[in-house]
């Protein structure tokens, strides 16, 4: 470590629960990490769980802005001393990541506060408190904004049209909802609003000393930007502001997004140069979504996939198709003009597998807790048919209500004939040990059923499916798991487990900001990192993807899966 010479480039990621920061060098080689985590280390402070607060009378989920800014401050001194002996001054650039949808309402004195930061005059949060309008961040569990929901997709004429131009339905956590809702409950904070960021931007303006622009991919989790025009819907802009004269003045508030992902925003702040010794030479470049930063932990191309597994689920590919739909995610791609990051976005992911795994014997001591799932996984065969006649089971594991669709809470049990056909509802239920790999299964279902229009044969002879499938998150450390996703899925070159796990969106921005400088003329992100990204020490292969016959017969029941999720919505109406 001590012979690193080259320039150095450090990625946060600011989510939920805590603040990471990853160094890399040129070589894309991680040099250092440090993190905070905001219960452990300020949870009595601001009585906080799991990083937020809730206000279960209102669906309201908020976070304190202060205790971010105190958060940067530790963070930093972990990380040098984390660094040492490397100086931090070695740091050429900085870019990172934050949770998406999040809005923090900057008051009238923020430009001055930002740009007067002094480590003599104390810490962050001594000289930033001042500059908010608002105490709080809106964090993306909040769902207060139903009659913003219903008015957001009434406004251009249905949910359809306005993902065809927001790249979204509406959803609760999306930032133009929230700031409706804000502006209705909270007029005077609206008001006292002069400038309001998303976390990404934040981040980057604390940093930088100054207001920083909304970022080209994260202005896309707002539902207020138009993605085929590259502009704000004025028309969204007035709904969000109560009506057409607010619409210029919240256009003001918002400011124009920078549309490169990539270039210098601007100095470090000259409050981080004697307090921590970063060099006055270091650039920050622009922040991102957490969920557009994690497709930048590798050279992810069109038709390789990342699946997320952690507390939810998240299913990211790169493509260059805009195909929008009420039920999935589209976002300008950070760093690629001309492509988009697709996602779809579970809620019920991690805990509803735990719940599954709860209901079979507990394993010994030490054990992981998991061994008696993966067993039932493997010993079951797909879609539990063992020999020609058996019908195929299908199922849904909701332990909260689903927004991909928008299923209540239940467990349901169907089955069908191999080929698809005569779904039935299994009311005598099946072995709990089925639900094992039924429950797995069903998550790989809705992930291919919405995926289906992006993907093309990856070479001759192949049915469609992603060439390669990338895991990450707590989830992608199950064999089982991964053999499933694998089966269902396909990858036409295999299942690869990310080895950085849950640093994903930290290293993204960490080679974010790399790309940001050292890019040559019309180079993009994609040509950069894969010139030097290794798979050795970076990826390791879990399964082999594809398997032919199983994946047909997945394939064969996507309709009836369909049909069961489409029955259920139908009862809901009634
Ligand atoms: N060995 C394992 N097998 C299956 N799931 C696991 C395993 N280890 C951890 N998990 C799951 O990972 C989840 C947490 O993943 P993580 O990526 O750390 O979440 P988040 O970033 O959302 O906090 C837990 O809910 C747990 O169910
Ligand atoms: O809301 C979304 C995506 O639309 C979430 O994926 C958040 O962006 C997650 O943030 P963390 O869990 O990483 O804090």
């Amino acid at each position: 470590m001590g012979e690193e010479k080259g320039p150095l480039y450090l990625g946060f990621d600011l989510s939920t629960q805590q603040l990471k920061a990853i160094v890399v060098n040129s070589n894309l080689k991680s040099i250092a990490e440090a993190k905070v985590d905001f219960d452990q280390d300020f949870g009595p402070q601001y009585g906080i769980q799991k990083g937020v607060h809730v206000r279960e009378s209102t669906g309201e989920v908020f976070a304190p802005v202060a205790l971010w800014l105190e958060s940067l401050d530790l963070v930093l001194e972990r990380l040098s001393k984390a660094m040492h002996p490397l100086p931090m001054s070695s740091i050429r650039g900085v870019s990172g990541s934050g949770q998406q949808h999040g809005a923090v309402f900057w008051n009238a004195s923020a430009e001055e506060l930002l740009g007067g930061l002094d480590a003599g005059k104390g810490s962050l949060v001594e000289q930033l408190r001042g500059a908010l309008a608002h105490e709080f961040a809106p964090n993306w569990q909040d769902h207060s904004t139903q009659e913003e929901l219903v008015a957001f997709d009434a406004e251009l004429g249905d949910r359809e049209k306005l993902a065809e131009v927001t790249g979204s339905g509406a959803h609760h956590r999306f930032t133009g909802l929230q700031i409706m809702r804000i502006r209705r409950v909270l007029p005077q904070v609206y008001a006292n609003a002069k400038r309001i960021s998303l976390v990404s931007s934040w981040l980057a303006s604390v940093l930088v000393g100054s207001i920083a622009p909304l970022d080209v991919s994260d202005v896309c989790g707002m539902n207020l930007w138009d993605i085929p025009n590259q502009s704000w819907s004025e028309q969204l802009l007035a709904l969000s502001a109560g009506g057409p004269d607010g619409a210029a003045d919240l256009r003001r508030k918002l400011g124009e997004p920078r549309m490169d992902g990539g270039g210098s925003m601007g100095r470090i702040s000259a409050y981080y140069l004697s307090k921590y010794g970063f060099s006055p030479e270091c650039q920050i470049t622009p922040f991102t979504g957490d969920n557009p930063a994690t497709i930048l932990a590798l050279p992810l191309r069109p038709l390789d996939a990342i699946v997320s597994l952690g507390t939810s689920t998240t299913f990211l590919m790169n493509t260059p198709a805009y195909k929008p739909d009420g039920s999935y995610h589209f976002f300008n791609h950070p760093t690629t003009p001309g492509n988009y990051m697709f996602m779809l976005c579970y809620k019920n992911g991690g805990l509803a597998r735990e719940k599954v795994r709860d209901t079979l014997p507990k394993p010994q001591d030490g054990a992981t807790g998991w061994e008696n799932f993966n067993k039932a996984i493997l010993d079951t065969k797909p879609l539990g048919v063992d020999g020609e006649g058996d019908r195929a089971r299908i199922g849904l594991y909701f332990y909260l209500r689903e927004t991909v669709p928008n299923i209540r809470a239940g467990t349901w049990r169907f089955t069908c004939k191999q080929d698809g056909s005569d779904l039935q509802e299994a009311r005598e239920g099946w072995p709990k040990e089925a639900d094992a790999r039924a429950i797995v299964e069903s998550q790989a279902l809705s992930m291919r059923l919405r995926s289906q229009k992006l993907v093309h044969s990856p070479r001759d002879g192949l049915p469609a499916q992603p060439r390669r499938i990338y895991v990450v998150g707590g989830g992608s450390l199950n064999p089982a798991i991964t053999r499933v996703l694998g089966e269902v899925l396909g990858g036409a070159d295999g299942v690869y487990k990310l080895d950085v796990g849950g640093n994903a969106c930290a290293l993204g921005g960490a080679y974010k900001a790399l790309w940001a400088l050292e890019r040559k003329d019309g180079e993009t992100f994609d040509d950069l990192i894969g010139s030097r990204w290794t798979e050795e020490g970076s990826i390791e292969k879990v399964d082999v993807g594809y398997r032919e016959g199983t994946y047909e017969r997945y394939g064969k029941v996507l309709g009836a899966f369909e049909e069961m999720e489409r029955r259920l919505l139908a009862e809901e109406e009634h």
